[in-house]
């Protein structure tokens, strides 16, 4: 099988979501390659912290004496209980996917109400699920697919597209070039030239993170640009024009554009940075600002697992 699904940006492409039909009911899903649970709003959660959402009415069977409980690296964080339902993503089904139900949620996901949950696209290594950690939404249909591999085609300010189990080569320019994965810490991990340390893609990530002595050198062609403390990043005048970045990764470059990297307006005329310092965090990562500049392949069709990355 093969299917392709619709990623819609929320403002300023902070995060992007899909429609994901579970039991029959649609929920709007931020798909996360940086993590590896699938959880949505539920009616078990307080009236007050579900409002605005669709929330999942356990329709599936309950795995009795399941529970989960993640927290991301942004200090977000979600609990509840799991069931078995029936999961649809562009048309590829898993008949029995575990659908974990929320509980209690923080307080950034009960304000976002585009957002009704997340649906993890690392390593089910990574899941959270005890007493018996259960598998990806990838990895309950990936057997089914006509290639092994899922690809990302995020966009800057529109749609953009997940597909499964093939290539669409219309999304893309030049060659795809490869690189192999790190599954170790249960995330898309690789090398990037030219950018020190190990790198994640993120899709759940907004930001392009790396490390501190590249992110200034960026800003330093930047007239208006500083290191805010109080935003927490670097910030710069909302009319400069910003340069290009670009990295080596394998046998290909990528290039993102300086409009990509003007991020959001944080006051006045003052716009915060798309790259910021991955410093303290372990690992660069490579978000959505970068990935949007990208066709991006997450790969299992060889005997380890690799990305591959075109220009978008
Ligand atoms: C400093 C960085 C800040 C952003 C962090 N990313 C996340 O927390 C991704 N995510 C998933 C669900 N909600 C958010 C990574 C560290």
């Amino acid at each position: 099988s093969t299917g392709s699904v619709s990623a819609s940006p929320e403002s300023y492409d902070e995060s992007y979501l899909i429609p994901v039909s579970i039991g029959g009911t649609t929920f709007h899903l931020d798909l996360d390659t940086g993590s590896s649970d699938l959880w949505v709003f539920s009616t078990q959660q307080p009236a007050s912290q579900r409002s605005g959402h669709t929330a999942y009415k356990q329709t599936g069977t309950k795995k009795s004496g399941y529970t989960w409980n993640i927290s991301y690296g942004d200090g977000s964080g979600a609990k509840g209980d799991v069931y078995v339902d029936k999961v649809v993503v562009g048309g590829v089904t898993a008949t029995s996917q575990a659908v974990e139900a929320a509980t209690s949620v923080s307080s950034s996901f009960t304000s976002d109400t585009d957002n009704d949950g997340l649906i993890g696209a690392a390593f089910s290594s990574i899941n959270t699920v005890s007493p018996q950690q259960q598998l990806t939404f990838f990895d309950n249909v990936k057997n089914s697919l006509s290639q092994k591999l899922f690809a990302a085609r995020l966009r800057y300010h529109t749609a953009g597209t997940y597909d499964y189990g093939y290539i669409d080569s219309s999304k893309y320019s030049g060659s795809i070039h490869y690189v192999p994965v790190n599954t170790a810490n249960g995330f898309w991990e690789f090398t990037a030239s030219g950018v020190s340390g190990s790198s994640i893609a993120d899709t759940g990530t907004t930001l392009l993170y790396i490390p501190d002595s590249n992110v200034d050198a960026y800003y330093a062609n930047v007239d208006s640009a500083s290191y805010d403390s109080s935003q927490g990043g670097y910030t710069f005048d909302c009319d400069e024009s910003l340069p290009d970045w670009t990295v080596t990764i394998g046998s290909g470059s990528i290039t993102v554009p300086g409009e990509y990297i003007n991020f959001a307006p944080v006051s006045g005329n003052t716009c915060f940075g798309g790259i910021q310092s991955s410093d303290g965090i372990g690992f660069n990562i490579f978000g959505d600002i970068f990935l949007k500049a990208t066709y991006t392949v997450f790969d299992q069709t060889q005997s380890s697992p690799r990305l591959g990355f075109a220009q978008g």
